[in-house]
């Protein structure tokens, strides 16, 4: 090889080195973006899993106290655990007393004694006394959620016979007041079966931190009373779509629901308890609450047509002393568009019309003035019905 051509070849090899180096500062730029975009994963990570730690306090209650230490059970799961009084509530605590504890069992605060959240979460009623004949204009509805909740409550084995399983969970869908919660009280009324209630937006707005204890705790609870019916109002507040902020709110929100799914995945054994939601926000519920096994029947409550009024105000106005004039007809034709909740304070309205008068006697009149009372009094509200909550996410 002559000295040129030496040279050319290390001139070729040189240039090579060039696109290699070329090659490798390339990768290695992009490497490092790779980089900075874990970090950041990594630090938006890791804020989550602060976030998450800081907001799962347990509830527990003292049930002993000795020489700085005291025997607390957590609500839930029972667990019974000794742990160290913090000095600044030596002084303090009680037997009894409920407190909030972090994951490992150190007592964070004293909770108020008044404000048991499992009390006040949750409506229990024993017996409610709402029967089907108090709803009115929807009788399909009624027959559906019979035939959904009733039956297999009552005829369980039918459904063993017939090989099939009945239906986990019933979800009422509709506008506000049109007798959703009603309905729900009228079957446990029916099947002797506790009424037990528990409403989404409170989860989420009194009860920070407690969503998925107490939704644990709400399954718990209709075990021990079953036969129970659950009924979850406003289940859209804690079963709604994920959004893409990722605040530590929408988290806990993320974690009660996930509570709520797995309580029902695990349903098949808990016997004689039976799940009804409701929702006045359909569009906006997450479809995994809706999958077979979990709220797979789904029943519309709508807005009472012509003749739903009518029979909504012939029941609410059963006990009242009606004078002759009063023409149901014609007062169901001047509420198009009235809820049953409207309907029913309509009759109450018109009965204050009368006892205003000093009249026992409630006068088609009455029902008149009730019913632009109700118009006067809406007329300055968004569309939207009263009682319609509009969340913030
Ligand atoms: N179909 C109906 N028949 C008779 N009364 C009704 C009917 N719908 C509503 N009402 C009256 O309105 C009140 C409220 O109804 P209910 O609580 O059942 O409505 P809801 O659909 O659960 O409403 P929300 O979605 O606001 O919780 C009832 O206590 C009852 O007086």
């Amino acid at each position: 090889m002559s000295d040129t051509e030496r040279l050319e070849a290390l001139r070729e090899h040189f240039a090579e080195i060039l696109n290699v180096h070329d090659e490798l500062t390339e990768q290695l730029d992009s490497a490092d973006e790779r980089r900075k975009e874990l970090r950041t994963e990594a630090d938006r990570l890791e804020r989550e899993n602060e976030a998450l730690k800081t907001s799962s306090l347990y509830i527990a209650t003292v049930e002993e106290l000795s020489e700085g230490e005291a025997i607390v059970k957590q609500h839930g799961n029972n667990q019974e655990v000794l742990t160290e009084i913090p000095p600044n509530m030596q002084e303090e605590l009680t037997a009894g007393d409920r407190v909030a504890v972090n994951d490992s069992f150190g007592i964070q605060t004293i909770l108020d004694g008044e404000t048991d959240a499992r009390a006040q979460a949750m409506e229990v009623d024993e017996s409610p006394d709402v029967t089907y004949g108090d709803i009115g204009g929807i009788d399909e509805q009624i027959r559906e959620v019979r035939e959904a909740v009733e039956e297999p409550l009552i005829n369980p084995e039918k459904f063993r016979e017939a090989g099939i399983d009945p239906p986990s969970g019933v979800l009422l869908y509709g506008p506000p007041g049109t007798g959703k919660t009603m309905l729900a009280k009228a079957v446990a009324n029916e099947t002797d079966a506790t009424f037990i209630k528990m409403a989404g937006s409170e989860l989420v707005r009194k009860f920070i931190g407690e969503g998925s204890r107490l939704v644990r705790d709400l399954f718990e609870l209709a075990t021990e009373r079953e036969p129970a019916i659950i009924f979850i109002d406003e289940i859209d507040a804690i079963a709604a779509k994920r959004t893409d902020s990722k605040t530590s709110g929408d988290a806990e929100v993320q974690r009660t629901m996930m509570q709520l799914l797995s309580e029902m995945d695990g349903f098949e054994a808990r016997g004689e308890v039976r799940i009804i939601a409701a929702t006045n926000r359909f569009d906006m519920l997450d479809r995994a609450i809706l999958r077979p096994g979990r709220f797979d029947r789904l029943i519309e409550v709508p807005e009472p047509d012509f003749d739903g009024r009518e029979q909504i105000l012939r029941i609410h106005t059963r006990g009242m002393n009606l004078a002759d004039d009063v023409d149901f007809t014609e007062l169901a034709d001047e509420t198009e568009g009235k809820s049953g909740a409207e309907m029913a304070s309509v009759a109450t309205e018109a009965g204050m019309f009368a006892i205003r008068e000093e009249r026992t006697e409630v006068r088609m009149s009455d029902f008149e003035a009730a019913i632009e009372k109700l118009e006067e009094d809406s007329a300055g509200e968004p569309i939207t019905s009263p009682g319609y909550v509009d969340y913030a996410y």
